[in-house]
């Protein structure tokens, strides 16, 4: 009895708990719930429909048909963390005013930005983009060539990126890169940031930004970039990818170089 009167005392608990984080139910709902059952029902993994749906609609050799046809896909079918037309269009801009010649990426997933920041490369210019995961980086390679970037623009690089970092410059001939996106894990960033210092991979000036610096957040990253002495730090408040109501921001660090 006692229990049964107290178990009924949480609800209107629950209830308010459930309204207030009704986005992120339906975030978790969309993006776990809904990938695993279609995983087991299918037998197909979710970044392989979605290549087999952005295959049959997009336009190949159309980078922004390509584009469009992901956000489609995510808005209609099933969501997919590719940084999404909001936070891509703070990429484009600030790619376009700062037109570097070497860009990298950490965090290639299915290429979704990797064909946005290789649309707006500058003539001449080189994106490396590096991936963990093999069965990702396979998507991705199959969604960088269809969006019309060769090898001569775009490389792609697979492992993981503390592995991949220190063999950038003797392996791959970057020297330094003047933009980097870090969007992979957010616990790696600090550490990631702080390998491209110490393997003097970033040029004076360089642009680092950082996604998903609000949700799900990387604060020791930030604590870093704001404190050490090395980055201007400013951060673009938006929303999580194709999710309005869920706050979210990429970091925008300018290096000046070792102090
Ligand atoms: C959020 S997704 C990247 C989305 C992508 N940048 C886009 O906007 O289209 C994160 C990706 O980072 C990869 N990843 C995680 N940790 C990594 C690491 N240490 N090195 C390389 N890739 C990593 C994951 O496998 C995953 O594919």
């Amino acid at each position: 009895m006692v229990s049964a009167a107290i178990a009924l005392a949480f609800i209107p608990f629950l209830v308010t708990l459930l309204i207030r984080y009704r986005h992120y139910v339906v975030l978790l709902y969309r993006a776990v719930l809904v990938g695993w059952l279609q995983d087991r029902l299918t037998g197909v993994p979710r970044e392989q429909r979605a290549f087999q749906y952005v295959l049959a609609h997009a336009i190949p050799g159309d980078p922004r048909h390509v584009l469009r046809t992901f956000d489609q896909w995510c808005r209609r079918c099933e969501h997919l963390s590719n940084v999404g037309p909001r936070k891509g269009r703070i990429l484009e801009r600030l790619l376009q005013e700062r037109a570097p010649l070497a860009v990298l990426e950490l965090g290639t997933y299915c290429g979704y930005a990797t064909v946005l920041l290789a649309q707006g490369l500058p003539l001449g210019a080189r994106l490396y983009t590096v991936e963990l995961d093999p069965r990702h980086a396979a998507v991705a390679e199959k969604v960088i060539r269809l969006a019309g970037f060769g090898e001569d623009t775009v490389e792609l690089i697979v492992g993981p990126s503390e592995e991949v970092i220190p063999q950038l410059k003797e392996k791959h001939g970057l020297l330094k890169a003047e933009f980097v996106f870090m969007d992979h894990w957010k616990r790696c960033y600090l550490r990631d940031l702080q390998l491209l210092e110490a393997h003097d991979l970033l040029a004076e000036g360089a642009t680092v930004l950082a996604d998903n610096v609000i949700f799900p957040g990387a604060p020791h990253f930030l604590q870093y970039a704001k404190t050490c002495g090395k980055y201007r730090c400013k951060v673009h408040r938006t929303s999580l990818e194709y999710f309005r109501a869920i706050p979210d921001g990429i970091a925008e660090l300018t290096y000046g170089g070792p102090r």
